[in-house]
C-alpha cells in the first residue's frame, strides 16, 4: 500500500465519490471489483486453508459482486465452494451482475444456508452501501452463524457494521478477519465496529493514491506521523529534551492524589519543571508526597491572577480531584488564554455554564484541550451526545467547533478533534488502560506537551498515543503508577 494511505480513514461516502473519480479518469470499475474479489479469495485460502467448504454469502450490491468474484477464484484454485444469495441474483446490476456471470455453480437462497462444522464463511452481504437496519432474514442468518466458532472473512466490513459510525445496524457478523480496500473506514476503528472486524487487511485494488488522497477529508488514525515533526523540533531545540513549566492544580486535603499523579506523569513525559498548586489546607499533605515536583499555595482567583503574572508558567492541568463548582470555574476562566488541559471536575463544573466557557475560549488566543470521557462529554455537549445519527468522530468535531477547544473524546476508541477540523482516531490503547487514575496520567502527559510548546491538537494526539503505548508496555496488571513509569519517549 502507498505509505501516505496507511493512516488515512475514508468514509463510505468518500469511497463512493472516489470510485466515480476513478471511473472518470478511465479506470475500469469492474477491474477494481475483480481485484477486490481476488484479494478476498487469497485471504480466505491463506487464513483458512483447512476449510472443507467456503460458504460465500452474497448481497444485492457491489459487496455481493466482490463475493461472486471470490467464489469463482476459490473454485479455480480447487476449493469446494457454495454460494448463497440474499435477494434475487437476477436483479443484480452493473459490475455486480457481471461478477455474478463469472460464477458457474448454483446459487441457493440465503435462508437455506445451514453452516457445517468445517465451513469458512465469506461474508459479502453488505459493505459500504449499508444504509439502514438489516432485513430480518439477514439478522436471522447472522444469529445462526455468530457464536458457532466458524471462521468468517468479511468483505470490506462485517455485514451490519456501519462504515461511517462503527455502529451496528440491527445485528452484525463477528468476523475473524476483514479485508478492506485502499484505506480503512471509520467503522473499522470506532467501537463496537472495531471489536467485530477481527484482523484487518487493507488491500490496494489499484485506485491511484492521488485520487484517494484528494477524496479524503483528512480523517486519520493517530500515529506519530501526525505529530512527530513537532516532537523532532523539540528535540532539536532543547539539548536536554526536557523543558517547559507545567502547573497541576490540587484539590483539598481529601483529594490530592489525582493532581500528584498528573504531575508525576507530566514530569515523566518531559516537562522541565512541574508545580502542584495546592490550597493552603492541603499543602502539608502534598508536601509529604512530593520530591521532584514543586509546591505552591494558591487559594483563590486573586492569588492565581497574581501568580499568573509570572510568564514562565507554561501550561496548566485543571480538574483531576479539584472539586466541582464556582472555584473551578473561576480558575478555568482565568486560564483560558494560556495553555490549559481542562479535565474531570474542571469539565463537570461547566455543566450549567457551558456558554460562558465557550465564549471565553472563543475570545482567548490560548491553547485549550478538554479531555471528557463519555459521561463528561454528555454534560458539556448534551445535544451533540444525544444525536444518534452522528459518529463519535463527528461528535468530537462538532464539540471542538462549538467549544473552540481541542477535544479528546476518551474511550477505547478515543477521538481527538481540533476546532479547525483536524481529527484523529486512536487505536493503540489496551483495555487495561481503563483503570483508576488513568485519565489523570493522560492529562499530565498532554500538559507536558503543551508546556513544551506543542500546538494543542498535536499535544493532545501525541499524549493519547503515548498513554496507549505506556498502557501496552505496563501490561494487563497496570496501575496508574506503573503507567507513569512506562511512558515512552516522545520522539
Ligand atoms: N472502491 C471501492 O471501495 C470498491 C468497493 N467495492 C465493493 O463495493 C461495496 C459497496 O457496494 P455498494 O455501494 O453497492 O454497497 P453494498 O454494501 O453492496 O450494498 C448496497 C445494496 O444494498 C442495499 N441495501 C443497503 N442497505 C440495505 C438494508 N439494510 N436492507 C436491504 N438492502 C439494503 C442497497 O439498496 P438501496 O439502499 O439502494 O435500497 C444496495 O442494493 C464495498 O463494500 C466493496 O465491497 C469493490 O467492488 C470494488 C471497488
Ligand atoms: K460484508
Amino acid at each position: 500500500m502507498h505509505s501516505s494511505l496507511r493512516d488515512l480513514l475514508i468514509t463510505p461516502a468518500e469511497m463512493a465519490a472516489m470510485d466515480l473519480a476513478a471511473a472518470r479518469s478511465g479506470i475500469d470499475s469492474f477491474l477494481l471489483m475483480r481485484s477486490a474479489g481476488l484479494a478476498v479469495a487469497a485471504a480466505a485460502l491463506r487464513r483458512f486453508p483447512q476449510a472443507q467448504r467456503y460458504a460465500v454469502l452474497c448481497g444485492p450490491g457491489n459487496n455481493g459482486g466482490d463475493g461472486y468474484v471470490a467464489a469463482s477464484a476459490l473454485v479455480e484454485s480447487g476449493a469446494n465452494v457454495a454460494v448463497f444469495a440474499f435477494g434475487d441474483p437476477a436483479a443484480l446490476s452493473g459490475d455486480a451482475a457481471r461478477a455474478r456471470q463469472l460464477w458457474n455453480g448454483t446459487i441457493d437462497p440465503l435462508a437455506s444456508f445451514l453452516p457445517q462444522p468445517a465451513d469458512a464463511i465469506v461474508d459479502a452481504l453488505f459493505g459500504a452501501g449499508l444504509s439502514r437496519d438489516l432485513p430480518e432474514p439477514v439478522v436471522e442468518t447472522i444469529d445462526r452463524i455468530n457464536g458457532r466458532d466458524l471462521p468468517i472473512i468479511a468483505v470490506d466490513l462485517p455485514t451490519g457494521v456501519d462504515g461511517r459510525t462503527g455502529q451496528i445496524c440491527g445485528a452484525a457478523f463477528a468476523a475473524s478477519h476483514t479485508v478492506t480496500f485502499m484505506a480503512k473506514k471509520p467503522g473499522h476503528l470506532l467501537l463496537p465496529g472495531r471489536s467485530l472486524c477481527g484482523a484487518l487487511d487493507v488491500f490496494d485494488i489499484g485506485i491511484p493514491a492521488r485520487i484517494v488522497l484528494a477524496g479524503g477529508k483528512g480523517l486519520r488514525v493517530n500515529t506519530p506521523a501526525l505529530w512527530s515533526d513537532h516532537a523532532a523540533r523539540l528535540d532539536a531545540s532543547s539539548h536536554k529534551f526536557r523543558r517547559g513549566h507545567l502547573v497541576v492544580f490540587s484539590g483539598g486535603p481529601q483529594a490530592t492524589g489525582a493532581a500528584r499523579l498528573s504531575a508525576a506523569a507530566g514530569l515523566a513525559a518531559g516537562a522541565g519543571l512541574v508545580t502542584v498548586a495546592s490550597p493552603t489546607s492541603a499543602l502539608d499533605i502534598n508536601a509529604g508526597h512530593l520530591t521532584a515536583v514543586m509546591l505552591k499555595a494558591i487559594d483563590d482567583p486573586p492569588g492565581l491572577e497574581r501568580w499568573l503574572e509570572d510568564s514562565r508558567l507554561g501550561a496548566f492541568v485543571l480538574g483531576p480531584g479539584f472539586g466541582v463548582g464556582e472555584r473551578a470555574r473561576a480558575f478555568a476562566l482565568a486560564l483560558c488564554d494560556r495553555a490549559l488541559v481542562l479535565d474531570a471536575d474542571g469539565i463537570t463544573s461547566f455543566q450549567q455554564h457551558r456558554s460562558q466557557l465557550f465564549a471565553r475560549l472563543a475570545a482567548a488566543p490560548g491553547r485549550a484541550v478538554m479531555t471528557p470521557h463519555e459521561g463528561e462529554f454528555a454534560r458539556l455537549f448534551p445535544e451533540i451526545a444525544r444525536d444518534e445519527n452522528r459518529s463519535k468522530i463527528e461528535k468530537a468535531q462538532s464539540a471542538a467547533q462549538i467549544s473552540h477547544a481541542t477535544i479528546v473524546y476518551k474511550g477505547a476508541d478515543t477521538v481527538i478533534a481540533s476546532p479547525d477540523g483536524k481529527v484523529a482516531v486512536n487505536a493503540n490503547a489496551p483495555p487495561s488502560l481503563a483503570t483508576a487514575g488513568s485519565g489523570d496520567v493522560l492529562a499530565g502527559i498532554i500538559g507536558a506537551h503543551l508546556a513544551q510548546g506543542m500546538p494543542a491538537f498535536e499535544a493532545a494526539a501525541a499524549g493519547v498515543w503515548r498513554h496507549g503505548t505506556a498502557g501496552a508496555k505496563a501490561g494487563p496488571g497496570l496501575t496508574a503508577e506503573t503507567l507513569v513509569a512506562s511512558i515512552p519517549p516522545l520522539g
